[in-house]
């Protein structure tokens, strides 16, 4: 995509604004979109249809460039709602977007600003215009690459020192992200600072108090456990376990996150271990579910392309229910790895991957996937009230 000016016609190909340089040197040139400058991080590929803002907004992308398989990205804009990180620290996630076609105008009566400007305020850098079937291929078969992404409105890119840069990345093997996304400090969950939907009225009694450890937590999921009836007081992910019992919570929440479960377990393990100890009802989402299996004792492995979509279908094997789920982890827990008193209960109908523990032994539960996300649409919600009724017979028992 070089300019190159064939004098006969007059006709000029256009420069290239953007590339994305793969650590096997693989040069992806394109158009530039959002945040002008570098990135670098693991590129996977995301294969929902819909839900493009909550994707680039979700806090479990840190460290990531996402290419989206379905081509035609920005289409509906962007709006003040669809937004899953819950602060500033967390809105730091996703590094780079690729994308097929051209953003074009928005075109939704909920749009407040075009894609562009949007990830130019969120500092994402956009790619548009390459094979995006290509790269997604060529991750199913070499599994998620580590690259830089450049956005130069003058296409002045030094592409030898971005394969360079690209090959010398660290692996997401290893790597605890989480701080980069989680909270600085407690705080209440309040539903009332943000546009509520149907069904997510202002709750201004709770039956239940839950404290979410915040790994980079998803606001749907905040408010979920709201409508559910739980005051939630959110703490970091450095929060101790003292911290966490001196507030007696009810029932504790273990949130989605970046990075390697087996990094950022080295400090938020042991808390987890203290609360599973203490029979506090738990419930745990992707990260959450990770950390709550090497809380137990099982081990954890990285995917070789991971699991990022919204059609992804699970089988509850408690229920022979099979629901339509949305997923985003590069790493999974090793079933065989589980202890006697952790009992599979979920598995993934695409590849029989690990969907879901519970303990037979202490009241606690969690899920790989993302129940707050509903592609279903509201297949996996049954899952909060799963929560709420360990939190509910825990007391009765009390
Ligand atoms: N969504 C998440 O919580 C992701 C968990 C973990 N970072 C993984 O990639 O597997």
């Amino acid at each position: 995509m070089l300019q190159d000016k064939d004098s006969a016609s007059g006709w000029t190909e256009p420069r290239a604004t953007a590339v994305l340089v793969l650590q096997d040197g693989t040069v992806l040139e394109g158009f530039g979109i959002g945040a002008v400058g570098e990135a670098t991080g693991e590129v996977c590929f995301n294969t929902a249809m819909t839900g493009y803002q909550e994707i680039l907004t979700d806090p479990s992308y840190a460290g990531q460039i996402i290419t989206f398989t379905f081509p035609h990205i920005g289409n509906v804009g962007t709006n003040e709602e669809d937004i899953e990180s819950v602060n500033a620290a967390s809105s730091s996630g996703v590094r780079g977007a690729v994308m097929a076609a051209t953003v074009t105008d928005p075109s939704n009566w909920r749009a407040s600003r075009h894609l562009d400007a949007w990830l130019k305020a969120r500092n994402i850098v956009g790619l548009t215009g390459i094979d995006t079937r290509a790269l997604t291929a060529l991750i199913r078969e070499k599994g998620m690459p580590n690259a830089v992404i450049a956005h130069d409105p003058n296409g002045a890119f030094d592409i030898p020192a971005l394969k360079a840069k690209a090959a010398a990345l660290p692996s997401m093997d290893g790597l605890d992200l989480v701080p980069m996304v989680t909270s600085a400090q407690r705080f209440d969950w309040d539903e009332s600072t943000w546009t509520l939907g149907e069904g997510y009225g202002k709750q201004t009694e709770f039956k239940h108090h839950v404290v979410a450890l915040d790994y980079g937590v998803k606001r749907n999921i905040l408010r979920l456990l709201v409508r559910a009836g739980c005051k939630v007081t959110v703490l970091p992910a450095t929060a101790t376990a003292e911290d966490v019992l001196a507030l007696k919570p009810d029932g504790v929440f273990l949130s989605n996150g970046p990075g390697d479960p087996a990094a950022t377990g080295e400090y938020a393990v042991p808390v987890i271990k203290k609360v599973l100890e203490e029979k506090i009802p738990t419930f745990g989402i992707c990260l959450g579910h990770q950390m709550m299996s090497l809380a137990v004792g099982g081990k954890t492995k990285k995917m070789h392309q991971g699991h990022h979509g919204a059609n992804h279908p699970v089988k509850d094997k408690t229920t022979g229910k099979v629901e339509i789920t949305s997923m985003n982890h590069g790493f999974a827990v090793d079933p065989d790895s589980l202890p006697k008193n952790a009992v599979e209960t979920h598995v993934s109908l695409f590849d029989g991957s690990n969907c879901g523990i519970a303990l037979t032994d202490r009241p606690a539960f969690s899920v790989q996937y993302h129940p707050e996300a509903s592609p279903g649409p509201q297949d996996s919600h049954y899952l909060f009230d799963r929560f709420v009724k360990l939190i509910e017979d825990n007391k009765a028992q009390r």
